[in-house]
């Protein structure tokens, strides 16, 4: 018998309820955390504690990228810092980027406003459709995940902003114009990255069609809302993931919760107030030919501060083949990873649960199969 011919007209409501999102379910105020998003022991966070607050155990400084250095005489040594940055940890943290501080806390000001609307406006987003251009839910994969993730979002296409826009959120009234222009200097920032990463590959100007397609290419803004949590110490806000696209800029407000894996240690990313975190993509981890790693995060939540981030991913257009560069392949460097398309990820996302690795470990080559 299957589980849902089981499950009492209690289960089925309770149920419902959760599918509602965590911000509707703190409604009412908890001061427990239902069975339903309580993680098992191995996959909890480790919180200790210090100057008399329960804490996650370790902070990460990540190397810190001064875009201005990049116009200067330090820039084949700022080079050189995002190639060891994307080796070794997957992630690097920008500053003097060049976006107005303002568009940034407009951004995270707004969404605020956003997941603070009646939850019939929230949900009127709500769907299963992956390919839609907006798209508003809870918890990681809720068709799918057994356990639930404390996390709310809103998800916008966001590249070519003129297909999609007509679809975004019209209310908060204002959400529109200044979502839109985080997406556009988003999306700028993003183009100079690429230039800075296929020079750090020392491969600029060498595969054009790549940074061709990378510019026409595709954006997805996440939007996450992290409520505040009675008993953090049970769940997580996201489970341990890798980013599909190419590159990642992540906004976050002043309240950590980001941790990424680094030699087998969840460490807590310290965030520094208007800088982006930039981590590295499955996609880029293929088109480096494994050079740069697409590394596995997680969020924590806390039990005082709500938390708001927007991560915009970019890569290559939905309907592009992602393989390594060829320029990075050679003879003794055959490729180790099987091209793949946009297509072929939402049908593997769609089929099970994209924890972990797994996509990304599926498109491996093992040249020790190959005779
Ligand atoms: O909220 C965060 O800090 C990270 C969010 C994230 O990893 C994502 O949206 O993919
Ligand atoms: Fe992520």
């Amino acid at each position: 018998m299957s589980p849902s011919m089981l499950a009492t007209p209690v289960v089925v409501e309770e149920n419902k309820k959760y599918q509602m999102g965590v911000k509707h379910l703190c409604g009412n105020g908890l001061t427990k955390v239902p069975s339903k998003y309580i993680w098992p022991e191995p996959d909890r966070p480790i919180f200790t504690k210090s100057d008399n607050l329960i804490k996650p155990k370790q902070n990460l400084k990540l190397p810190i990228i001064d875009f201005a250095e990049l116009f200067g005489p330090n820039r084949p040594q700022v080079l050189r810092t995002i190639a060891e940055a994307c080796e070794t940890y997957g992630f690097f943290q920008v500053v003097n980027h060049g976006m107005e501080g303002d568009v940034s806390r407009n951004m995270i000001e707004v969404c605020k406003r956003f997941f603070e609307l009646p939850y019939e406006e929230r949900s009127k987003y709500m769907t299963s459709d992956m390919s839609a251009p907006v798209r508003y839910g809870t918890s990681f994969n809720q068709s799918k995940d057994n356990v639930f993730c404390w996390r709310d979002f809103l998800k916008l296409l966001a590249h070519p902003l003129p297909d999609y826009l007509p679809y975004w959120p019209t209310s908060p009234s204002d959400f529109r114009s200044l979502a839109a222009t985080y997406a556009k200097e988003t999306k700028e920032m993003f183009e100079m990255m690429v230039k800075v990463i296929l020079e750090s590959l020392e491969i600029d100007g060498e595969d054009d069609e790549a940074a061709e397609e990378l510019e026409q290419g595709s954006q997805l803004m996440v939007v996450n809302c992290y409520p505040p949590c009675p008993e953090p110490e049970l769940t997580l806000g996201m489970p341990p993931h890798s980013d599909y696209g190419f590159l990642t800029l992540l906004l976050q407000d002043d309240v950590e919760g980001l941790q990424i894996l680094f030699r087998d240690e969840w460490v807590t990313v310290d965030p520094i107030p208007g800088s982006f975190v930039v981590n590295v993509g499955d996609h880029l981890e293929i088109f480096s030919n494994g050079r740069y790693k697409s590394v596995l995060h997680r969020v924590l939540v806390n039990s005082t501060k709500p938390r708001i981030s927007v991560a915009s991913l970019h890569s290559f257009p939905f309907t592009s083949v992602v393989k390594p560069s060829p320029k990075l392949i050679d003879k003794r460097n055959p490729p180790r990873y099987m091209e793949t398309d946009f297509a072929t990820f939402l049908q593997y996302v769609s089929s099970r649960e994209p924890k972990w690795k797994n996509f990304l470990e599926s498109r491996k080559i093992d040249h020790r199969l190959i005779i």
